[in-house]
């Protein structure tokens, strides 16, 4: 057997399962990859305050170091990036990433979670834009990130998203690939590949559903583990689209808030679905 590829997730928790560096460790798994962590924050939502999502970040040295004990153990085929808690954290991040050799860098720019209005920690955005973007082999961001990183104020057609994929590669990432999921005025859930001179649709049939939180991350999480595997990025992309859309389909009621995606679906275990069902 060839040895294992090796994936770091520098995120944020999300103990209700579908997004956060649970998706991300999920997903590394299914698709035989070896996930490690590093926890920046940590998400809990909140009943009695209408379910908001409150994040608690964590010490910055504290992230560090869990980042040091994850590179004692050798080179990474790839590393990916969700929510970071704080400026130092991204600055150390790209310290880091600057001082070791790691080959694929998935920068998943989180600012929103899902059902909130409200920028999850706004001095990220600028310091994620400056020093993660150049560092970024794919940028993932979701219609709203794409703007935020972009300056333009409102991503919602596939027009729109062309301009920001250019701007976002204009600050130096080598792909993007906006997700226009739900958001987009479209018949079908599209995202829009740009390497800086060819621009490339993954088009998948609309899931009616709610139950999508995590979809973002998931997403992020299969195009970092396939360029581990040594995917090319279009292929990365591709396979990454399916997964996605399988962990929607089988995406669940968790409360009466959260409908989390279910990372297993894609590989369809019907025994492991009537086992645990
Ligand atoms: N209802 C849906 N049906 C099918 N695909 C979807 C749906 N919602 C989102 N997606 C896809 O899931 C991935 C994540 O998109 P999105 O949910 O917009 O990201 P985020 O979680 O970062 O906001 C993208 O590939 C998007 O096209
Ligand atoms: C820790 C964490 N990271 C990322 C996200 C973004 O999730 P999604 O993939 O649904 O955009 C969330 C949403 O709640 C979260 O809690």
């Amino acid at each position: 057997m060839s040895e294992i590829k090796k994936v770091l997730t520098v995120a944020g928790s999300d103990s209700s399962g579908g997004a956060g560096l649970e998706a991300d460790l999920k997903t590394f798994e299914e698709y035989g990859t070896f996930g490690f962590c590093a926890i920046t924050s940590i998400v809990t939502m909140d009943e009695d305050k209408n379910w908001h999502h409150e994040v608690e970040p964590i010490n910055p040295e504290l992230v560090y170091k869990q980042i040091k004990t994850v590179l004692s153990g050798g080179k990474l085929d790839a590393l990916k990036t969700g929510m970071l808690g704080s400026v130092k954290v991204i600055e150390l991040l790209s310290t880091i990433i600057d001082q070791n050799e790691i080959e694929n860098i998935v920068i998943d720019p989180v600012m929103v979670c899902k059902g909130e209005n409200e920028v999850v920690q706004p001095e990220n955005g600028q310091a994620i834009r400056e020093l993660l973007l150049p560092r970024a082999t794919i940028a993932t961001p979701n219609l709203f990130e794409a703007g935020q990183l972009a300056g333009i104020a409102k991503v919602s057609t596939i027009d729109d998203m062309k301009e920001a994929a250019r701007k976002i590669i204009s600050l130096g990432a080598k792909n993007v690939v906006i997700k226009g999921g739900k958001g987009l005025q479209a018949e079908k859930a599209i995202d829009l590949l740009f390497d800086g001179s060819e621009f490339t649709l993954y088009e998948a049939d609309k899931v009616d559903t709610d139950h999508n939180h995590g979809a973002g991350c998931t997403f992020a999480a299969a195009i970092a583990a396939g360029l581990a595997q040594g995917m090319t990025v279009k292929t990365a992309v591709s396979k990454a689209k399916e997964f996605t859309t399988a962990a929607i389909s089988g995406g669940f009621a968790f409360n009466r808030f959260v409908g989390p995606v279910w990372h297993g679906a894609f590989h369809k275990a019907e025994q492991r679905m009537n086992k645990y069902r």
